[in-house]
């Protein structure tokens, strides 16, 4: 880690504790990624922009709830950071991340074992899973928004909110939803791309 981080994550509010702990996830991470592909090898140039920050930025984006469910979580991204944020704040918020890949989900463990983050992980297909009713729903990199809504409308409490990260497309992801499904849907500035968005959902509920 360089002073560069401090840089990066200024104005985010990230405590010393904070930093060295996600330090200990990007060690713990680089040791696994040639094994289980946590994350592709060309954005570990890049890595506390393209993941640390991507998922950070969500933390300030969300209410504050009791249940916080994060789908297809991978590496950890962005629901584990989440959760490693919530430490500092003491929040009471218990965090789920639903991961099918099984070698994944030991990877995860290990990382809230290690760091004693206020997390479990659910080795599961979404589908398969009951519903959550959680307040807090993220998802990153893991199905177009019609999909997401889908999970939304199965996990999510009927006052909870979305937040998904969506690239260029996004506005065609909106529009293609739209067919399917009302929402209410708010386009916030991405701290990591120029012309990406978090999408802020709430009010899911089919056509
Ligand atoms: C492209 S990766 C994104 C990982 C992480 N969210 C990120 O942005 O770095 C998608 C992840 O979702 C998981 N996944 C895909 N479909 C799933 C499903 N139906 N149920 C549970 N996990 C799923 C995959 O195993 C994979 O780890």
């Amino acid at each position: 880690m360089t002073t560069d981080v401090d840089g990066l994550l200024s104005g985010l509010d990230v405590s010393r504790e904070t930093l060295e702990r996600l330090a200990h996830y990007e060690a713990l991470l680089k040791q696994w990624n040639p094994k289980i592909n946590l994350v592709s090898r060309s954005s570990m140039d890049d890595f506390w922009t393209r993941h640390m920050l991507d998922s950070l930025q969500l933390y300030r984006l969300a209410p504050k709830t009791e249940s916080w469910l994060d789908l297809g979580s991978g590496g950890g991204f962005p629901g584990l950071v989440c959760a490693i944020m919530a430490m500092q704040h003491d929040a009471g918020t218990q965090f789920t991340l639903i991961e099918s890949d099984q070698r994944k989900s030991v990877f995860l463990r290990t990382i809230i074992r290690e760091l004693g983050a206020p997390a479990r992980v659910i080795s599961k297909r979404i589908e398969a899973v009951a519903p959550v009713g959680a307040g807090v729903l993220t998802a990153r990199a893991l199905a177009d928004l019609d999909g997401l809504l889908a999970y939304c409308d199965r996990h999510l409490s009927p006052t909870g909110v979305a937040l998904f990260p969506k690239g260029v497309n996004w506005k065609n992801e909106v529009a293609e939803a739209r067919k399917r499904w009302n929402f209410t849907a708010e386009a916030l500035t991405s701290l990591t791309e120029p012309n990406a968005v978090i999408l802020k959902i709430h009010g899911v509920a089919r056509v």
